[in-house]
């Protein structure tokens, strides 16, 4: 103040201090705080722990076994129990193999691949086959979920990351495999985000299968097992209610696909529940190896094959119209077999005849049969090497697509669909080696499946034929003297 008026003193020029903000919460808060921070931390050290000893069960639990009982007990009740553990698992695997290998040996195996091959190379792989996505200067990474070795295979199960797509993945199926020391990678996928990819070490299927011993035994026509699938289980086809479409280059091995349908079918055909009747436009190579087996067989693909073809959709449409009403699929009380019509060459009727009547009277029975011939127990065995397009039009009415090795990606496209290569059913990468492995699409089923056909060699069929023979009665054979064998009494 100066003479009652009011003087501005000079403004503040000090730098305010600068403190952290933290310094200005209070005291309480703080202590808050930290209690929340403490505990979070240990909810994520504990879930660390947790997923260490989920992931690695048998590395974590024995040593810490281990330990606790040395400490408890001492030494040599300890050197004891790794003894009679030892032990255990030897009598394990001598008394059950399977089981052990299951729940032992491949649980060590899917550890040791975890610590040493996917985790340590993960991020680097998925980064260099550019997997991962950056945005704002974060990563985002598929991140590594279970793993499961089965010897042949390790199924590891991976979280794309957002916006990826499982095309992605298949794109880079080779590099993978590479990566990760694989023959091979299959891309699966499990459900939104998630998918399976299967590193594939050996071929389970790599050694043919011997048929069965023949016998009188029931014959279940929803599940004819025809050879086995690369993860163990039965090849399982459904013939009742289904139609069935086999193509396979040269070679492929679709004749074993066949022999191995008709031998499972054999006491049912013995019976007179099934009928078997064929077409073989190859002059009877195939099915003339075991004729006994089938019904009416024609070796031709010209009027007489026909004439059979129309006479089968007529006597569909005969039984379709009986059962209106009454059932809607063949039961082995109605009376009537159950039939089972083969054909070899499936383009050789209805591509490669050249009298275009002909041709379209063949496309049009073998229509009728396949689309209505389900109620009335008719079930279609088409047999096909080139899947060209005249054939391949016909693919729909088939509800199991199987195919044999192929020549190119795209004849595995035509025969089982769009979209189920890229779900692994690579068919045309089936070796030379192993005839009847093949890759089967049932309707209804999402995955594909890969199997192998028995094998059923020439004197397996000449024993199938002994089977279906009618009994016929032989003389005994005498001997030049005119007297009778010794086995005549
Ligand atoms: N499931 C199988 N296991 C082992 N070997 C097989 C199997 N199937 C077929 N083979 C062998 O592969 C060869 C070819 O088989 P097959 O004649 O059945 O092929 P295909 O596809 O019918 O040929 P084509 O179209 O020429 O008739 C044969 O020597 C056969 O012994």
């Amino acid at each position: 103040m100066s003479g009652g008026k009011w003087v501005d003193p000079a403004p503040f020029e000090g730098a305010r201090p600068r403190v952290p903000w933290w310094v200005l919460v209070p005291g309480r808060a703080k202590w808050i705080a930290a209690l929340v921070a403490l505990v979070w931390l240990a909810v994520v050290l504990a879930v660390r722990l947790v997923l260490v000893v989920v992931r690695y069960p048998v590395v974590v639990l024995v040593p810490v076994s281990a330990a606790w009982c040395w400490w408890r007990f001492g030494l040599s009740p300890l050197v004891l129990a790794l003894l009679s553990l030892v032990a255990a698992l030897i009598i394990w695997s001598g008394l059950d193999r399977t089981s052990f290998l299951r729940h032992c040996w491949y649980r060590l195996v899917t550890e040791w691949r975890r610590a040493t091959v996917y985790v340590p190379r993960w991020r680097t792989v998925m980064r260099l086959a550019d997997l991962t996505k950056l945005d704002r200067r974060k990563e985002y990474r598929p991140t590594l979920r279970r793993v499961r070795s089965e010897g042949w295979r390790d199924r590891v199960r991976v979280r794309m990351v957002p916006a990826q797509s499982p095309e992605v993945w298949e794109l880079r199926r080779d590099g993978l495999a590479h990566s990760f020391h694989a023959r091979s990678c299959r891309v699966r996928v499990l459900r939104p985000r998630v998918i399976e990819l299967d590193f594939i070490h050996r071929d389970p299927l790599a050694r043919p299968l011997p048929v069965s011993v023949l016998a009188d035994a029931e014959v279940d026509l929803k599940r004819v097992t025809v050879g086995r699938t690369e993860t163990g289980k039965p090849w399982r086809l459904r013939l009742l209610g289904s139609q069935l479409l086999v193509v396979g280059v040269p070679g492929a091995g679709k004749g074993s696909v066949l022999w191995s349908i008709v031998w499972q079918l054999a006491p049912a055909i013995r019976a007179g529940l099934v009928r078997l009747v064929g077409i073989d436009p190859k002059g009877g190579m195939e099915l003339g190896q075991c004729p006994d087996a089938f019904d009416r067989v024609v070796y031709d693909n010209g009027p007489e094959a026909v004439a059979l073809l129309e006479e089968i959709a007529a006597e569909v449409k005969e039984r379709a119209t009986r059962y209106r009403g009454v059932r809607r699929l063949w039961v082995r009380s109605s009376g009537e077999p159950f039939t089972v019509l083969v054909v070899d060459e499936l383009a050789d009727l209805i591509a490669y005849q050249p009298d275009k009547q002909l041709r379209e009277r063949a496309a049009r029975a073998i229509q009728t049969i396949t689309s209505q011939g389900r109620a009335p127990g008719y079930a279609v065995v088409g047999l096909v090497q080139d899947p060209r397009k005249e054939v391949v039009s016909f693919r729909h009415l088939f509800t199991t697509r199987v195919a044999l090795r192929l020549d190119e990606p795209q004849q595995v496209d035509m025969v089982l669909g769009d979209g189920v290569r890229q779900r692994g059913a690579a068919a045309h990468e089936i070796s030379e080696n192993t005839p009847g492995v093949a890759w089967i699409k049932q309707d209804g089923q999402r995955e594909p499946e890969r199997a192998r056909a028995f094998h059923v060699t020439d004197a397996d069929l000449v024993e199938l034929g002994a089977f279906l023979a009618d009994a016929t009665v032989h003389d005994f054979p005498t001997r030049p003297d005119g007297t009778e064998g010794r086995n005549a009494a």
